[in-house]
């Protein structure tokens, strides 16, 4: 079975184990969908934004008046006057609350930034894990499972700087910006010496801004990689074992980290590329300020207090150090963003409102209908325009050879996958109307390999159950038995009661819960994907009687069982034998073993019935 879309892991199996991260790469085109993220991302959160907008802005016009202030206090000082004494005193005192205003500005900007972050993130996640399990294996499975994982985690805590980030940057404008208008307050030749050096910094900044967004892209990519690899080789660990494969498997995960390191120390030499032409440009630029601030001080134009404070203003209005920061974190923000949006694009599955109808036009209750269907795997097409009716309450056995889609053809029958083209009916319903809610309590499935979801085992089998149903205890246990699970479950440490991680279990026994599991669901379809196939004969065939018998528990359902058993097809209803994507026939499976080509699908009848 290439494909059971409730275990985790098996999209990455071995023979796409070598396949790249996927996933179209970011660029220019994938700016739009990252920007709209971030921006829904942040607006629940607009008040928390606009206050950490406040707080940075605040510090920022604290530290502007602070060298006016100064400079002032300066001047009245050396003044040397007694009335000029009490104003300098007035003035040291504003000089304090102004440095006071900075320090609480600076506390509440941390508070509000790793609040607004960490709240933003939260958002990010529930809206990536939330989008990845609506549009269902299928769909989802085009990436690799460990880039998912580093888009959930780091991508959507980077992600989640972006908002603060925007705000951050935003009032740090306010500084140079200020500064700049400060020096022309004080006079304009100071501002014009400034400007004329301004160009290079904004040079600088470009060219740190479109090189560090290319290296983080690619930074982020590689870690990626090296995730997939990693879940790659943790979900194959028994074959790495059986193959003697542990170094080869070591040097292919760990493979990416040149590259990684490559792209890491590419960041870092950017950075301190910018940062070191910062440090010449800025003390070149203040030298010069303060050189005119001299020669004007010299003539009488500017006092003390002025000079000091335009030395000052000169340090502020060269920022550089601070905006290089800033324009990194938001640079991180945005190239992560891209990362969640192409998989936010990636489309939900339609779903109605409607409810399952009572009765089948064509039938009892559960009639399931294939009309035209055609579906693909990653956009290789594999069912090729299946017409199949499953009358209400039967059991239909679908057969063929390894790779023939029956996979598929069972996730389409209950819409774990959505067809390409085509119809699949329930009860004359489009599965695609139904409410996604009612669908899943309509049609049950069990798989090859099951993962069992709840805190006990008890729970994990009652998952299909509306919690506070009567009987919902009893109903489990039923099934339990049905699925011959009752004996080996009362068994472990603590019976039903027994934590899922605590219960030791081997594969027939975890496929025996998953049909209980689907078993204890009151749905009228149950489509079993090669469910029973590690079960020894007997178990198998006390199961399948249990099956028939309506799973003894209660209500006629309808059965589409995935089976490469002749003994499963012989007590089926009818047997639909799937070749190449199309059905080849539909009929009872003795009337098909006279067929030489269907015998041959069991071995030529040597099979264990
Ligand atoms: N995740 C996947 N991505 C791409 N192709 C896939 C994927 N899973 C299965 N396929 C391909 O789709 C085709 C049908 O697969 P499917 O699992 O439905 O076949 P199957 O009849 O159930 O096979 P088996 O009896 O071996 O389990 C195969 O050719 C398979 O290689």
């Amino acid at each position: 079975m290439t494909h059971a879309p409730s275990a985790p892991g098996r999209g990455s199996a071995p023979a796409r184990e070598h396949s790249p991260v996927s996933g179209p790469s970011a660029g220019p085109a994938r700016r739009a969908p990252a920007d709209r993220l971030l921006f829904a991302a942040g607006r629940p959160h607009l008040w928390r934004t606009l206050a950490l907008f406040a707080t940075a802005t605040g510090a920022a016009l604290a530290a502007l008046a602070l060298p006016a202030a100064l400079g002032r206090t300066l001047d009245l000082l050396l003044a040397g006057a007694a009335a000029d004494g009490a104003e300098a005193g007035r003035w040291l005192a504003c000089c304090a609350a102004l440095t006071a205003v900075s320090v609480a500005s600076d506390a509440a900007d941390t508070v509000l930034t790793g609040t607004l972050n960490s709240r933003t993130t939260a958002g990010l996640r529930t809206r990536l894990v939330g989008h990845l399990l609506a549009v269902g294996p299928h769909r989802s499975g085009r990436f690799n499972h460990g880039d998912l994982v580093t888009r959930c985690t780091g991508n959507a805590a980077h992600a989640g700087t972006a908002p603060g980030s925007v705000a951050s940057a935003l009032a740090a404008l306010v500084t140079p910006v200020g500064a700049l208008v400060a020096l022309a307050v004080l006079d304009l030749r100071l501002a014009a010496v400034f400007l004329a050096g301004t160009p290079l910094l904004v040079l600088l900044l470009r060219a740190f801004s479109r090189t560090s967004t290319d290296c983080v892209t690619r930074y982020q990519e590689t870690q990626a990689q090296l995730a997939g690899r990693l879940v790659e080789a943790l979900t194959g660990a028994r074959t790495i074992a059986a193959g003697g494969l542990r170094e080869r498997e070591q040097s292919r995960v760990l493979e990416p980290l040149a590259r990684l390191s490559a792209h890491g120390h590419r960041m870092w030499r950017i950075q301190g590329r910018a940062t070191a032409q910062a440090a010449v440009l800025v003390p070149l630029l203040q030298v010069a300020v303060v050189a005119v601030g001299g020669l004007l001080l010299s003539r009488g134009e500017l006092s003390v207090g002025g000079l000091v404070a335009a030395a000052r203003y000169a340090v502020l209005a060269a920022g550089v150090g601070t905006l290089v920061g800033q324009l990194n974190a938001l640079v991180r923000g945005r190239t992560a963003a891209r990362r969640l949006a192409e998989v936010l694009e990636v489309p939900a599955m339609a779903a109605g409102q409607r409810a399952v109808p009572e009765h089948s036009a064509g039938g009892g209750p559960g009639r399931l209908e294939l009309r035209g269907v055609r579906a693909s795997y990653a956009g290789e097409p594999v069912l090729h325009d299946v017409d199949l009716v499953v009358p209400g309450g039967a059991t239909v056995a679908v057969v063929g050879r390894s790779g023939a889609g029956k996979s598929l053809l069972a996730a389409v029958a209950g819409r774990l996958a959505e067809p390409d083209a085509g119809q699949v009916l329930l009860d004359g319903t489009d599965l695609a109307e139904l409410d996604p809610a009612a669908l899943r309590q309509a049609v049950g499935f069990a798989f090859e390999r099951p993962v069992l979801f709840g805190p006990t085992v008890g729970e994990a089998l009652a998952a299909g159950i509306p919690a506070g149903r009567e009987g919902r205890e009893a109903r489990v246990r039923a099934a339990a038995r049905a699925a011959c699970a009752d004996g080996f479950v009362r068994t472990l440490p603590h019976g039903y009661g027994t934590p899922c991680a605590q219960a030791p279990l081997s594969g027939g026994e975890i496929q025996r819960l998953g049909l209980a599991r689907a078993l204890a669901q009151e749905g009228r379809v149950l489509v079993l994907d090669d469910a029973t196939s590690s079960l020894d004969t007997v178990t198998e065939w006390k199961v399948t009687r249990a099956l028939a018998d309506a799973g003894g528990t209660g209500g006629a359902r309808t059965r589409l069982v995935v089976a490469h058993r002749a003994s499963t097809a012989a007590r089926a209803d009818l047997t639909a034998w799937l070749d190449g994507g199309r059905i080849r026939a539909l009929a009872p499976h003795r009337q098909l073993w006279e067929q030489p080509g269907y015998r041959s699908l069991f071995g030529g009848g040597s099979d264990d019935d």
